[in-house]
């Protein structure tokens, strides 16, 4: 699913308005009754206090038009139009107009005037800014949004919370709406799955309103939300005749004294993704854990008992993945350096190896090109320096992406694999996931999808989805505190297997014509 930005949403709002032949006024009722009937599936008629605050741009517009709805429903409402600027937008005030036709006077809240209270058991709508916010709300504005947060209300949100921009940092975090839940009109928001903006969401979902599909789909977007869709064509299912040449040989190097479970990981997760032959890369002190752990993984030993002092073998594999629990002793770095002057196979770089590479910058010139990179925040600063916020954060990824021809895959709640121009946003994995252990295993799914011939960008978005998939269905049999990164590797079949699951049915045809009634 593509993320738009504000400007390719307010083209296809033209473009549909002109395709359909329908006012922009119309639009906005779609977009209004949508909402109504996502509240009122929930509410059927509950008598509980809905105050609706409406900015006066068409955010505000939406917020209108739904409480006439709510109002010829008979739900018990409060209307209340934030009076931020003179200039109203032509459906405000249309929508203001009809809710007068109904006898029903907002109250027009201005600078230094008293906000109604709020109980806590009562339902905030937050219709005061949408996607046209492009200034920091007035310190008036930021005292009425601490006001509705800190009643301790439920907040519904229009569009998206009221004070995040689509495209900036937010400027002061006290001025933005905290809300409980979202209804996103169209398509998700890049904002929702940034750490930064993202906490804002607590839950979102996105409400169809029409937009031409057709148009949508010819725009090029920088970002995209992956899920089953993006991934079913990715694919490669298995042949009949086919053998374990076919999918490739994976060489995990890494481990160190106290360290080895890193690599015993990486090589199960590889072996579970489907890698045809998996061999596991590390100083002696490994070869009895590994060999009595994992029978089905080979392994080659350095010649030093602790640290990897010298990466030479004589097998030809498919690809590499390297990094997890080495070290950083001087003789590694020394090792992985004399490596990478004669490497050709494709590579995975996860946690020692990334931070060599950021002591010595000059080795990322010697990586294969599309050499997948796997940091997580902490290592990720170490390769391309702080960041001011996460928008600052995307744009320096992409730059290094471009001038080392690698792919970074920036670890978090929400993983975002960014190659060139783009980034692919995951949607799957959970909080349980933040345990020891569960990046090796992302390093190990990743050299084993390469091994089996993906190409280098599927194999790290396909990779990053199902570890986060495993991770989800692992979570239904542990809860959050006992997932652990074996787990994780045992749910890998699971999580294919969903791949190909059909969506869950529709709500029945009864319950959905009663919302429209
Ligand atoms: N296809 C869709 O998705 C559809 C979208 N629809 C809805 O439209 C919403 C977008 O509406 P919108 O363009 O009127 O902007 P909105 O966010 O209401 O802001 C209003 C105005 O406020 C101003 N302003 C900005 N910052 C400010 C500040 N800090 N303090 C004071 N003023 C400030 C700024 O005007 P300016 O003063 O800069 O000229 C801005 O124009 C969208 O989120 C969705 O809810 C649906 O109706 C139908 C289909
Ligand atoms: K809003």
């Amino acid at each position: 699913m593509k993320f738009f930005n504000a400007e390719q949403i307010y083209a296809a709002d033209k473009f549909t308005i002109k395709k359909q032949q329908i006012s922009s006024n119309e639009l906005m009722e779609r977009a209004a009754v949508q909402i109504f009937n996502w509240l009122h599936l929930r509410m059927q008629g509950a008598q509980v206090k809905i105050h609706l605050f409406c900015g006066i741009g068409n955010n505000g517009g939406d917020g209108m038009a739904l409480a006439r709805h709510l109002k010829e429903h008979g739900y018990n409402i409060t209307v209340n139009v934030v009076n931020y600027s003179e200039k109203r937008s032509k459906d405000f005030l249309i929508n203001l107009d009809r809710l007068k036709d109904r006898k029903i006077w907002p109250n027009f809240l201005e600078r230094d005037c008293e906000f109604e209270e709020i109980g806590r058991d009562d339902i905030i709508v937050d219709a005061i800014f949408g996607i046209g916010l492009n200034r920091t709300p007035d310190s008036w504005v930021t005292k009425l949004i601490q006001h509705l947060n800190d009643s301790g209300a439920f907040i519904l949100s229009v569009d998206l919370p009221s004070g995040v921009f689509m495209d900036k940092a937010i400027e002061n975090t006290q001025a933005v709406i905290k809300a409980n839940h979202v209804l996103s009109f169209q398509a998700p928001k890049l904002i929702f799955f940034l750490p930064e903006t993202g906490i804002y969401s607590n839950q979102w979902e996105v409400l169809d309103i029409g937009l031409d599909p057709e148009h949508l789909a010819g725009l090029e977007t920088e970002f995209e939300l992956i899920g089953k869709n993006e991934l079913l064509p990715v694919y490669i299912p298995r042949e009949k005749f086919s053998h374990k040449g076919n999918y490739g040989h994976a060489l995990i190097i890494g481990g160190s004294y106290g360290k080895i479970g890193a690599v015993s990981l990486a090589s199960k997760a590889a072996m579970a993704i489907g890698s045809g032959l998996v061999t596991a890369y590390v100083p002696k002190c490994g070869y009895v854990p590994i060999q009595t752990a994992l029978p089905e993984v080979m392994v080659i030993t350095d010649k030093d008992e602790n640290h990897i002092q010298d990466i030479t073998f004589d097998i030809a594999p498919t690809v590499i993945g390297l990094g997890v629990g080495m070290g950083v002793a001087q003789e590694t770095s020394e090792a992985f350096s004399s490596f990478l002057d004669s490497v050709k196979s494709p590579l995975v770089i996860d946690a020692d190896g990334l931070n060599l590479l950021s002591k010595k910058k000059d080795l990322l010139k010697k990586l294969t090109p599309k050499t997948i990179l796997t940091p997580h925040p902490k290592e990720l600063k170490r390769l391309i320096g702080e960041w001011k916020d996460d928008f600052d954060k995307l744009k320096k990824a992409k730059a290094f992406s471009k001038k080392y021809d690698v792919i970074l895959v920036l670890k978090g709640a929400h993983t975002i694999t960014v190659y060139e121009n783009h980034g692919y946003v995951n949607n799957t994995g959970n909080p349980g996931m933040a345990t020891a252990g569960s990046g090796d295993v992302l390093t190990g799914v990743i050299t084993g999808l390469l091994a089996q011939g993906y190409e280098p960008l599927d194999a790290a978005v396909f990779g990053v989805y199902l570890h986060g998939r495993a991770g989800d269905i692992a979570l239904e049999q542990t809860g959050y505190q006992a997932l652990t990164a074996s787990k994780i590797i045992e749910a890998i079949g699971l999580a294919f297997i969903d791949l190909f699951k059909m969506p869950e049915e529709p709500v029945p045809q009864e319950e959905s014509n009663e919302a429209q009634s």
